[in-house]
């Protein structure tokens, strides 16, 4: 048996849910353009849930649905305001909370199809609720009660600031949930698809999804760029801040990918929202910043930025905390874990791989006093 590292280039399932062909992303066949330019987020919900684009009647049930789901318990509230909120991570926070989540669902353990798809429906739609909420409570503010005539995007600008937010941050933000809605078996998708294979509950895949997304690898990675930026400063300095990294062997966070080889779908529209928003605050700072640094890795590494680094431009002109950054990304990302949970559950076989052993052979036992 030998291994291979990170699993790369290993198929571990099948799926329906989305695909990545020759650098081409698809949700249910939709190429990922098109959905960018067209979709609400609710309709990817839909798509990635049902496997295809919701009619009319449909799209109001299931905007109803997520809408009449969207408050958290109470308890929860009462939860985060016993944390020293200036030490706990949102991603952490909200890990804690979606497990928390199950304790109050009465159906967490039951596993009929009709059940699951009742609790993918609370997930959804009170997630975005558990990060303002957690965002504002840390600042000394009140939640803020989700609007029943908005969709998720407008809902968790509405409920951060409690302001109703504009039509060019909402559709701004749609993009953006739109964009990292699903992504084929990423590490927290099969995290997800791991934990539920063994038939525990949802609440225990989405919890285990967090965590792996969490991580600056891979959903972290969007946080942590807008850390390098503001240690960047200025355009003037990102020439040699990049090289002195790449000198160090450092990774530049927000590049390069494990699947993609000419370069990951998303960024273009991530890149062209970072322009427009910059160009609508007057402050283009963060995104010619991020051009430059673009420019500088892909000529000395060959490596293009992935989906992590204009996301961070973006929410960053959007007045978004930075720390609030993978938590947006879980927005958005669990409607794909979900639609990935329930294939799971449809069709499960327990998954569990092999490891090549590489320990010391042939020990023997040595009574605990003889040991040196
Ligand atoms: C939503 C997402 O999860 S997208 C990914 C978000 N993560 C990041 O942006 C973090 C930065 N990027 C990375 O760490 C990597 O590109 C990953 C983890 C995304 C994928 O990488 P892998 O397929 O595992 O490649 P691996 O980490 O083995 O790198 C292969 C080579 O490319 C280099 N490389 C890869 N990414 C980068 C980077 N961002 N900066 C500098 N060098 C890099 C590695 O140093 C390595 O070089 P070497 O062969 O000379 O040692
Ligand atoms: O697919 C991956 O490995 C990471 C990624 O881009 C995502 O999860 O969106």
């Amino acid at each position: 048996m030998t291994a291979t590292r990170g699993l790369e280039g290993v198929v571990a399932t099948t799926s329906a849910v989305s695909s990545i062909i020759d650098d081409t992303l698809t949700y249910a066949g939709y190429n990922i353009d098109d959905l960018a330019d067209h979709a609400s987020f609710e309709e990817v919900i839909y798509l990635l849930w049902h496997g295809k684009l919701p009619t009319e009647d449909q799209l109001r049930d299931i905007k109803d649905q997520l809408a009449d789901n969207s408050r958290i318990p109470n308890e929860i509230v009462e939860h985060f305001k016993q944390y020293n909120v200036s030490e706990v991570h949102p991603m952490a926070a909200i890990r804690t909370a979606v497990s928390m989540l199950g304790l109050f669902d009465p159906e967490a353990d039951d596993m009929s199809p009709d059940a699951n798809y009742r609790k993918a429906i609370c997930l959804q739609a009170k997630l975005p609720t558990l990060v303002t909420a957690f965002s504002r409570i840390r600042k000394g503010l009140e939640p803020v009660e989700p609007r029943s005539d908005y969709g998720i995007a407008a809902n968790f600008l509405y409920t951060l600031t409690g302001e109703e937010p504009s039509s060019v941050a909402v559709e701004a933000f749609n993009k953006a949930l739109v964009l990292h809605a699903d992504h084929e078996l990423n590490a927290s998708t099969f995290t997800a698809r791991v934990c539920v294979a063994t038939l525990s509950d949802i609440y225990s895949g989405v919890t285990a999804a967090i965590g792996a997304l969490k991580g600056p690898l891979h959903g972290g990675a969007n946080e942590a760029v807008m850390k390098m930026l503001n240690e960047i400063g200025d355009v003037e300095n990102a020439e040699s801040y990049i090289q002195a990294k790449l000198s160090r062997k450092e990774k530049i966070m927000g590049f390069g990918h494990r699947v993609y080889r000419n370069g990951d779908p998303r960024a273009k529209h991530l890149r062209e929202m970072s322009e427009k928003l910059s160009n609508l605050t007057g402050d283009s700072k963060w995104y010619e910043m991020s051009l430059r640094v673009e420019e500088i890795v892909t000529s000395e590494k060959s490596l293009p930025p992935n989906v992590d680094f204009y996301s961070a431009s973006v929410y960053h002109s959007l007045g978004i905390d930075h720390d609030l950054f993978t938590p947006i990304f879980a927005v958005s990302r669990v409607s794909g874990w979900l639609a990935h949970i329930l294939e799971q559950y449809e069709n499960n076989r327990l998954i569990r791989p092999r490891a090549d052993y590489t320990g010391p052979d042939k020990q023997r036992y040595v009574p605990i006093a003889e040991r040196s």
